[in-house]
């Protein structure tokens, strides 16, 4: 599902963010992608969510090949791929519903459609009987909730979350961790950047360490003896 192969990202003359990455993440693969702070983590997310384009090597998500993508396609591709933010940028100034709405209005689906589609997403992360509400009335791991709903409404076969636990307690973390599993039994993938090794070391998935921009490791973390 995505595949980068000596991918390497210079912002400017003499800064590498990125330094010949390449992995490979499977259809249905849950992993993590972590590293100290300024280590490349969202500079890889944005290579896949087309925000960036690579300086050399190739990005290539679900079979397309990005690097040489017309710009014209980008909001194509972008549709197929949900995201997830810690501050998990909702509009205070709209219900839960419409909130969730959202990418669905964007993407012209008949209003006959959206009701059924918004109702499956609240549902699935447990939030079916907060609809009419704002928000600002959630707590922050109901609204992180909203957040994922409203990232997978489409469907997108690739789910990427940036910090998605950041400003959560360990156990609404779990939770939302759960969540994400269970999207990727269904077959979507997911990739997770976080700092949170407790919860990464917790969850036992493959883990992507990024050092500097390079990847020292991309193994399952259950393989080696002290999980690292
Ligand atoms: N738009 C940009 N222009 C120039 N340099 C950038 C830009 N974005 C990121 N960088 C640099 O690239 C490097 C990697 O940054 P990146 O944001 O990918 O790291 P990160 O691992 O996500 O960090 P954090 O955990 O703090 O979010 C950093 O040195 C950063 O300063």
């Amino acid at each position: 599902m995505i595949e980068f192969q000596q991918v390497s990202k210079r912002y400017d003359s003499d800064h590498m963010a990125l330094k010949q990455v390449n992995f490979h993440l499977s259809r249905g693969e849950l992993a993590f992608l972590t590293g100290h702070s300024g280590a490349g983590k969202s500079t890889l997310l944005k290579l896949i969510m087309l925000m960036e384009r690579p300086s050399a090597g190739q990005v290539v998500v679900g079979g397309q090949v990005l690097n040489t993508l017309p710009r014209r396609q980008v909001p194509y591709i972008r549709r197929h791929i949900g995201v997830v933010f810690q501050n998990h940028q909702l509009l205070f100034d709209r219900t839960v519903f419409d909130n969730v709405a959202m990418p669905l209005e964007v993407m012209g689906v008949p209003a006959g459609d959206i009701g059924r589609r918004v109702r499956a997403a609240l549902d699935k992360v447990g939030l079916l009987n907060k609809e009419r509400m704002n928000p600002m009335q959630l707590s922050g791991g109901e609204q992180q909730r909203v957040g994922i709903a409203r990232a997978v409404v489409n469907k997108p076969p690739l789910l990427l979350a940036d910090e998605p636990t950041g400003n959560l307690d360990p156990e609404l973390s779990a939770d939302i961790m759960h969540l994400f599993e269970q999207f990727s039994q269904v077959g979507v993938t997911v990739l997770i950047a976080s700092h949170d090794i407790a919860l990464i070391d917790a969850m036992g998935r493959r883990t992507l360490t990024l050092e500097q921009g390079r990847l020292v490791t991309s193994d399952a973390a259950m393989e080696s003896a002290d999980g690292h």
